[in-house]
């Protein structure tokens, strides 16, 4: 897999997106590499599930140019290259559908005309519940399982996917201590076979241990870095200033210290 670490597999540049008058994107520049996971920070409102979107091609950017794997995203998406976990899935908790089912739907894509799942989807969705502790819930109905156990159902759908790209909103909301360590083990095992994953986490004391880059987001990117430089008091204080303030600062910080966002594309 070493030849695919570093290679750019999603890149962003000079993307702008608003919802009417409100303002998601701007200026975002940002390039995420295979077998790489990079964090999202940001305070509320700051663009991070649209970023998410941007690449997934929900929302349509209103300038700049998203690319994945070298491509359209519309291609990359019809190639199922691009799964996502979603911060919260609305369940209907009356329709019996299996934890099984669900993970089955991540195959889909791969499947052909005739819909059916062959032995190595069936063998792909085993592996997938097996990676995140769900295997033995295979026959659960989705709507009667706790949140953090939903929350793996749907990773696991996602690693069934077989995808290039993961982004992943919020995992670790609702999640406790065990089956949050559970996914930091599965994300980082997915990095080592080449995925390159993009997870938004407002629990900044599980990206260390997860991240490889950590990149602090307030319409676009302010900071870019390793975890521990990223997250750093002061780094921090300045990112969620620049929420408070609706931009990022480029003069020295109150303890005399520079700090310089990064650029956006002009
Ligand atoms: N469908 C929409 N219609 C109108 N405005 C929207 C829509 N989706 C997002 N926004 C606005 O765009 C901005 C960015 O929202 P987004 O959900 O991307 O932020 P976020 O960083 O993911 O927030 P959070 O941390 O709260 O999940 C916010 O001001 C939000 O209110």
């Amino acid at each position: 897999m070493s030849a695919l670490v570093e290679q750019p597999v999603v890149v962003l540049h000079d993307v702008r997106v608003r919802y009417g008058t409100v303002t998601a994107l701007e200026h975002a520049s940002v390039s995420l590499a295979a077998g790489r996971v990079t964090g999202l920070v940001g305070v509320n409102g700051s663009g991070k599930s649209t970023l998410m979107k941007s690449i997934l091609g929900l929302v349509s950017p209103d300038g700049g140019s998203v690319q994945v794997l070298g491509g359209s995203v519309d291609a990359a998406r019809k190639a199922s290259k691009i799964a996502y976990v979603a911060q919260s899935e609305a369940i209907d908790e009356k329709f019996p559908i299996s934890v099984r089912q669900v993970v089955e739907m991540g195959r889909y894509g791969a499947l052909g005309v005739t819909r059916r799942l062959r032995a190595p989807d069936v063998l792909r969705c085993n592996e997938a519940m097996r990676r995140t502790g769900v295997l033995e819930l295979e026959h659960r109905s989705i709507g009667e399982l706790s949140g953090g156990q939903r929350k793996r159902v749907f990773l696991a759908r996602a690693i069934a996917q077989d995808a290039a790209v993961m982004l992943l909103d919020e995992p670790f909301s609702g999640v406790d201590a065990t089956s949050q360590a559970a996914i930091v083990g599965v994300i980082r095992q997915l990095a080592a076979e080449g995925v390159c994953v993009l997870v938004s986490s407002h629990d900044i004391s599980s990206l260390p241990e997860l991240c490889d880059t950590v990149v602090l987001w307030y319409h676009r990117a302010l900071f870019e870095g390793p975890p521990a430089e990223a997250l750093n008091d002061h780094n921090l204080a300045q990112a969620f200033a620049a929420g408070v303030r609706g931009g990022a600062s480029d003069t020295p910080g109150d303890d005399g210290r520079s700090w310089t966002p990064m650029g956006g594309a002009k």
